[in-house]
């Protein structure tokens, strides 16, 4: 539809003007000097899609599985913070979402919603994101953060 954002900068570009600048410099900024960031972008451009006409997309499939869930697409939702920032329902509505596109939901375990609100507000498959701070001694050579993703059959995944 006419005036309808066509692609994720133009949907940025909405997010600017909607939200107080506080809110949007956290959701659009990237850590210290944004070299991963900007690494991202560009590898992203990197990629040229050829568009394919006139052929047969009545069979296409671009469904996979990740750790046995299986979801639609492979594109799932990272998890991100404080999403009430953005809109008053929160994750709880981030949540719908993924439900909606038969994806997969992975809740920050800096939520601005409840574990319990979340998960009783859809069937979306979801993983929970949380940091373990250990910490033997005040040295910061003992001091380490370790994600896992919690499921509905629970943990099953871990990474640093
Ligand atoms: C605004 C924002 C908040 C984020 N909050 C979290 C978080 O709470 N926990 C986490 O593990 N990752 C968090 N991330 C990192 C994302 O999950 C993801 O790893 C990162 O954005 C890189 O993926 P991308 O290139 O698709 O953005 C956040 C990222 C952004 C941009």
């Amino acid at each position: 539809m006419e005036g309808e954002p066509v692609n994720v900068n133009e949907f940025q570009e909405l997010a600017r003007q909607a939200l107080p600048k506080i809110y949007y410099d956290y959701y659009s900024g990237g850590a210290e000097d944004e070299y991963t960031l900007k690494q991202n972008v560009e590898a992203f451009q990197g990629i040229t899609i050829r568009p394919r006409i006139l052929v047969d997309i009545s069979r296409i499939d671009l469904s996979t599985t990740v750790l046995g869930y299986k979801i639609s697409a492979p594109i799932l939702i990272a998890p991100s913070a404080k999403h009430k920032w953005a809109h008053p329902e929160g994750e709880v509505a981030t949540a719908r979402a993924a439900a909606a596109c038969d994806t997969i939901m992975i809740l920050s375990y800096r939520s601005t919603c409840t574990i319990e609100e979340v998960a009783s507000s859809c069937n979306a498959v979801r993983f929970f994101q949380c940091y373990v701070l250990c910490c033997s001694n005040y040295s910061s050579e003992s001091s380490f953060f370790v994600s896992y993703f919690k499921s509905q059959k629970g943990t099953e995944f871990i990474r640093d």
